[in-house]
């Protein structure tokens, strides 16, 4: 059986600090690798383990990658350590509660191909989301070998780097393992990696190409209990080099919210300029000593990209109001429920 130490797993000085001796001495560190509804299954350095959770507790508080402090005989989870990085996205319908897709994962792979997929707005609010988290993002353009020429790649390598300042942007064939492994450069040994990105631009293709054939599109075959063959998908993946890479359903089509900062971190050239207009609460469209205008009848700005940049603001405020008012609402029945109890006890006592 595979044996990994901690940093094989990703264990750093972020989740070592947070213990005592005592916690050392006696728990395990175990990093979990598949979240099911009533289980946790994990890996620590003695190999991958079924979890049980304390008295009555759901997994829903626990994410794929999360670490985790075990009691070694029994395999009782005792702590959940702090998260460097947490992705999450709003529930299904009017629930606007968190459902956790993945912990302390270190780059995002955004995903798009060298064709019509290659979508700005989308993209965008990939890189928002990555750089609200914390989050390396990392462009990643499949079907290169399909573009006429140098010409034709360095044009759609230009509209990649064009999406934010300072992105990398790595042009590839996904089916390629030569061309592939440059990934590596931003995803070491032990850290761990996402893929986003929308149907059919080679996701599956890609972490194939990087875990090797058996771990990734079809997933694994095993004998279940009554001796089937079951075609189970696995959603923790380790690549060839030493990474990992967190593949799960959820994760393929993240929406943006209260990621205002993500977001100015992804059109920073534009929240700079907008610093300098001479208003504070200019509004870039047409006031005097507007900074961001200026720019755009200079030509240094590009018109659509501004209008993008207050698009995506503007949405994300819409989905952060709804959580507020969600958690507003949520007090309210609180405090409804609180009342009713008090009443109760009024009534009992009388
Ligand atoms: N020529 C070429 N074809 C590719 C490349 N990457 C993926 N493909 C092909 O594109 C098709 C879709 O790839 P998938 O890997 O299934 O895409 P996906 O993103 O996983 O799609 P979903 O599972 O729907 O999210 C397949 O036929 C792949 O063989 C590439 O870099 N070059
Ligand atoms: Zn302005």
């Amino acid at each position: 059986m595979l044996t990994h130490t901690l940093a094989d797993l990703g264990w750093s000085a972020h989740f070592m600090q947070q213990l005592d001796i005592e916690a050392l001495e006696t728990l395990q560190p175990m990093r979990v690798s598949a979240v099911h509804r009533d289980r946790l299954e994990a890996i620590g350095t003695a190999g991958p383990a079924a979890l049980t959770l304390p008295g009555g507790q759901e997994t829903g508080a626990y994410a794929i990658g999360d670490w985790l402090m075990v009691e070694p005989e029994t395999l009782r989870v005792i702590t959940l350590l702090d998260r460097a990085t947490t992705l999450a996205r709003r529930a299904a319908g009017t629930d606007a509660r968190q459902q956790l897709l993945a912990a302390n994962v270190d780059v995002m792979f955004i995903t798009t191909s060298c064709n019509a997929d290659f979508n700005p707005r989308r993209l965008e609010r990939y890189l928002a989301l990555a750089e609200q988290a914390g989050i390396t993002p990392v462009l990643v353009m499949t079907k290169a070998d399909g573009c006429a020429g140098t010409e034709a790649r360095e044009d759609w390598r230009a509209r990649g780097e064009a999406l934010m300042p300072g992105l990398a942007v790595q042009l590839l064939d996904a089916r390629d393992p030569a061309q592939v492994a440059p990934l590596t450069d931003w995803w070491r040994k032990g850290q761990t990696a996402v893929l986003l990105g929308s149907s059919g631009v080679g996701k599956s293709t890609l972490a194939n190409t990087l875990c090797g054939g058996a771990q990734g599109t079809g997933g694994i075959r095993e004998d279940d209990a009554k001796g089937r063959h079951t075609t189970t998908r696995r959603d923790f993946l380790r690549a060839s080099h030493g990474g990992w890479l967190i593949d799960t359903p959820g994760l393929r089509a993240l929406r943006l919210q209260a990621a205002e900062e993500g977001i100015d971190a992804v059109f920073s050239d534009v929240a700079e300029l907008a610093e300098q207009c001479r208003f504070s609460d200019c509004r870039h469209e047409g006031e005097p000593g507007c900074a961001v205008q200026a720019a755009i009848a200079e030509g240094r700005l590009e018109a659509d990209r501004l209008r993008r940049w207050q698009k995506l603001r503007a949405e994300d405020r819409r989905n952060s109001e709804t959580i507020a008012e969600a958690r507003h609402r949520d007090r309210q029945f609180g405090k409804i429920v609180r009342e009713a109890m008090r009443e109760r006890d009024r009534r009992g006592k009388s």
